[in-house]
């Protein structure tokens, strides 16, 4: 809970729309075209005055978060601090609702959001382009945390353009039983791409053209997750949640980024909420979750 001294930062999980996966680089990451969408599932960050840097989390999956200086949030709190040559004593709390290890940029989300709440406690005033810089020094979906709305990101992804978004898609979240690890996930996809010749990935046109008019048609047309296969090969069983929410009636399904969550894209908000009973029924997942987008990225709540 916030309360005299304290900052509280609510950030969005993402949801990848496109991401066009390049060979491996020399530095073990991959060249992307990662068009990311924010989408309405928050956690959010709160950063107190504190003797020493010490971290909590609440949620469903919070036992599931390192407490340790290896939890993002606390690796932002360290890095913002050392640039500024102070002592990083501060408590976060993390009040954590997206999907720990689900493809979703949970981890992400709480490095931007303790970077903007200690940025605002410590009343430093970091340039934001410094704390872009900051963000794709913890990670590669950590600048996106903190910028919001939709993007492409090159590079291994932080290297962001935001791009505009014409309306609101609505969209259902299939939470699976424990987390794909990232890595291993692009580990899979070079398994699986072994002797393959991998094109340059880009961005398509048809799908920035989807997002500009607000066609969600369109936009279900052009879905792409070069991680699929990969998540789909570590975890088979992901292809009857596909399917599931397919039958039910969603527009399209993919998985979110590495994966293990499913998402499906729908009409409106009244067939979210059918699907995600559908998906619940079917038995094929462990909940699901509607959510719109774009949402808008870290913001001081408090
Ligand atoms: C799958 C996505 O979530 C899609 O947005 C991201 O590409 C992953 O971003 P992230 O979790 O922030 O990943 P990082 O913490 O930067 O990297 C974790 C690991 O993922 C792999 N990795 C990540 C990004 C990238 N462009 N190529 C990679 O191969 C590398 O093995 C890396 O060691
Ligand atoms: N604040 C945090 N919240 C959740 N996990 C964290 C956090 N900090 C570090 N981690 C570690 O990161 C791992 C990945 O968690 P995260 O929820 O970020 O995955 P993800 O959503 O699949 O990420 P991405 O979509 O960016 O690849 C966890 O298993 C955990 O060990």
């Amino acid at each position: 809970m916030s309360g005299a001294g304290a900052v509280t930062v609510r950030v969005p999980a993402k949801v990848n729309v496109q991401l066009a996966v390049g060979g491996a680089r020399p530095d073990g990451f991959h060249d992307l075209a990662n068009v990311f969408l924010a989408v309405s599932l928050y956690d959010e960050v709160t950063a107190t005055p504190a003797d020493a840097l010490t971290v909590t989390c609440e949620g469903p999956d919070a036992d599931k978060v390192p407490l340790d200086r290896t939890n993002l949030a606390a690796r932002a709190a360290e890095l913002l601090a050392a640039r500024h040559g102070i002592a990083p004593d501060v408590h976060l709390h993390i009040a954590k609702d997206i999907p720990v290890a689900g493809g979703m940029a949970g981890g992400s989300a709480d490095g931007a959001g303790a970077l903007l709440a200690c940025d605002a406690l410590w009343g430093l005033d970091t340039p934001r382009a410094e704390l872009l810089e900051i963000c794709a020094e913890l990670g590669s979906d950590v600048p996106f945390s903190l910028v919001g709305g939709a993007a492409l990101g090159v590079g291994r992804g932080e290297r962001l353009t935001e791009l505009p978004v014409g309306g609101t898609f609505h969209w259902v979240f299939a939470v699976a039983d424990g987390g794909l690890s990232t890595p291993a996930v692009y580990g899979e996809f070079d398994r699986l791409n072994e002797g393959v010749e991998v094109p340059e990935p880009v961005a398509s046109p048809a799908l920035l053209d989807a997002l500009r008019t607000g066609d969600t048609a369109a936009l279900a047309g052009a879905l792409a997750n070069g991680l699929q296969a990969a998540a789909l090969s570590l975890r088979p069983s992901l292809a009857a949640t596909l399917a599931a929410g397919t039958a039910a009636g969603a527009l399209a399904a993919l998985v979110s980024g590495s994966g293990p969550t499913t998402a499906f894209l729908v009409k409106d908000a009244e067939s979210a909420e059918s699907v995600a009973a559908a998906l619940i029924a079917s038995g094929t997942c462990r909940t699901a979750r509607v959510a719109t987008s774009p949402a808008a990225g870290a913001t001081v709540v408090g």
